[in-house]
């Protein structure tokens, strides 16, 4: 769809019109952590203030202000291009592995500047680890995809037991525990997922960031990470990026809206923006600005 185009359509949502094709997106009843309370009550994971990437000097996210909470799935929505997985990365520094990136503005982890110099980035991406589109296990067994981080953080304990409690909170050890010395490419892809996030587990990270998680998985394998992401956020604070708007609605406590925006000051270029950022319920049913109206019930794409 053409700038032109969406202008229009934003428009029409604004206005009110409808046409029969869209629809809202129904937000089911869940253990919605703390989306119930008031913000100022909850503990903040993170707090992005101001937040901007580039990538050699092409500015591809700016202005990004919004703080993560404890305990909440938190869903990065938006139209392709907007910049959720690149936002995704500043979270974990993952960025730092790109060269021509650059992070820009202030992005606090627990109160403190995950960007300043003293910190340690390996550190952090044990503290919050990540989950891609495409599970990427290792070509080893079940058991040694999972037991690697541990060995080499020289973690304390049975190895045994602590691959056994990575598998059961990743809800694989049932399906594996009789083969774990097989290699992990010999299993699904819905398990090869489960797999990859059990090998997240295992090293006790504080949050898990997932990019796209379920878009190679078929609808059986999508519900059990779904399921999955509502039992681990008892214990876990999960930032997902999707671009299915039915399973933010299903899973997430709070979803940030991005867009793409022309920059009239940078000459015409095109960078992602965070239109609005609210509790998953207000962003899909009584959202506050026309643009996100128009996304969530699918007049614009
Ligand atoms: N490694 C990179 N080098 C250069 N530009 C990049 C890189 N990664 C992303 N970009 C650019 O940054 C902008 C945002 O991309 P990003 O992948 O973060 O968007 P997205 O919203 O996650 O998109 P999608 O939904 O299609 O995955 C795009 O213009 C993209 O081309």
């Amino acid at each position: 769809m053409s700038d032109s185009d969406q202008t229009d359509a934003v428009r029409e949502a604004a206005a009110g019109e409808t046409h029969g094709l869209s629809q809202r997106i129904a937000v089911p009843e869940h253990d919605r952590s703390t989306s119930g309370q008031d913000a100022t009550a909850v503990e903040k994971v993170f707090e992005i203030k101001d937040a901007s990437v580039a990538y050699g000097g092409a500015t591809a996210v700016k202005g990004i202000s919004f703080d993560i909470f404890k305990n909440d799935v938190t869903a990065l929505i938006g139209p392709s291009g907007c910049g959720k997985s690149t936002l995704l990365r500043c979270l974990n520094r993952m960025n730092d592995l790109i060269p021509s990136a650059s992070v820009g503005g202030t992005i606090l982890y627990h109160g403190q500047d995950l960007y300043a110099p003293k910190v340690d980035p390996v550190q952090v991406r044990k503290m919050i680890g990540m989950v891609f589109q495409k599970p990427n296990p290792f070509p080893k067994s079940i058991y040694d995809n999972i037991a690697f981080g541990p060995r080499v953080l020289g973690m304390k304990g049975s190895m045994d037991e602590i691959v056994e409690r990575a598998l059961r909170r990743g809800a694989l050890w049932d399906e594996v525990k009789d083969r774990l010395k097989e290699n992990a490419f010999g299993m699904s892809g819905g398990q090869q997922q489960r797999l990859c996030i059990a090998r997240c587990l295992a090293i006790e990270p504080d949050v898990i960031l997932m990019d796209e998680p379920c878009s190679a998985l078929d609808p059986i394998s999508t519900h059990k990470i779904e399921d999955l992401m509502l039992e681990l956020k008892e214990n876990y604070s999960i930032v997902i990026v999707t671009h299915n708007m039915q399973q933010a609605a299903r899973i997430s406590d709070r979803t940030a809206f991005f867009t793409v925006e022309l920059d009239d000051e940078a000459g015409g270029k095109r960078h992602g923006r965070v239109v609005e950022y609210d509790t998953t319920e207000k962003i899909f049913q009584t959202p506050a600005d026309p643009r996100t109206e128009a996304y969530v019930t699918g007049k614009v794409g």
